[in-house]
């Protein structure tokens, strides 16, 4: 699904994001990304996607080369990738099947395909009761639970979540987390980034991936 080989990327201001990655994903496997902040988790989730380009090195994502300029390569890709960022871009004044229909419009799939695909990701993160609430009178934690929807309800094989768990207190970040661990299965990976490492359960079969200063090493876990 992922693979990264003498990867490094350098935004135009110098810094050095990260250095000479080499790293495989197969489908099907739980990732979480660990390391203190600023130490590349963040870009690491941005090349995957496509939304910045390694400066040397080699990067295919499911099967597509990540290279600067191959912009149809790109939309093609991320159509198969169901991001979850910080800040989730929810459109205001609209509903919340609403937005998860709007994650879905280039698809080229019916209404009422659409519609009914919303409304069983809405069921699924726990929030069937609030369908057809304005997202501007959801809590942070059902905008939260609204974007994981718009991400997951087109059936996504590779699911990026950027520190889901940021704001959340002990109970709530478990219950994120095993959503998102929910949506994998024998062709989607699920890749996470965390600071909260206590969090990860390491008897599960998962792949650890440790970033410092832009240097990434990776181990798995729970596996006899
Ligand atoms: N667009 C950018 N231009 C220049 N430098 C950047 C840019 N984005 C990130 N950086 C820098 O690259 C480094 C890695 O940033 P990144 O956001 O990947 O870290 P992170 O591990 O996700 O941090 P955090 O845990 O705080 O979110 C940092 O030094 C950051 O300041």
């Amino acid at each position: 699904m992922i693979e990264a080989q003498g990867v490094s990327l350098q935004y135009t201001d110098g810094t050095m994001a990260l250095k000479d990655v080499d790293l495989g994903v197969e489908p099907g496997e739980m990732v979480y990304i660990t390391g203190p902040s600023g130490s590349g988790k963040t870009s690491l989730l941005k090349l995957f996607m496509g939304m910045e380009y390694p400066t040397s090195g080699k990067l295919n994502v499911l099967g597509q080369p990540i290279v600067k300029g191959q912009a149809t390569n790109i939309r093609r890709l991320r159509m198969s990738i169901g991001p979850v960022f910080q800040e989730f871009k929810l459109i205001k004044g609209r509903t919340a099947i609403e937005n998860v229909m709007l994650g879905m419009r280039f698809l080229g799939i019916s209404a009422s395909q659409l519609k009914e695909n919303a409304n069983n990701a809405l069921v699924k993160v726990g929030l069937g009761h609030k369908i057809f609430s304005l997202v501007d009178n959801l809590s942070w934690g059902e905008c939260q639970r609204v974007a994981i929807a718009r991400a997951v309800a087109r059936k996504p094989v590779l699911i990026l979540a950027d520190e889901p768990t940021g704001n959340l207190d002990l109970k709530n970040a478990l219950n994120i987390l095993e959503l998102l661990t929910s949506f994998k299965d024998h062709k989607t990976a699920v890749i996470i980034t965390t600071h909260a490492t206590h969090l990860i359960d390491d008897k599960e079969d998962i792949k650890l991936i440790q970033v410092d200063k832009g240097n990434v090493c990776w181990e798995r876990l729970g596996r006899a």
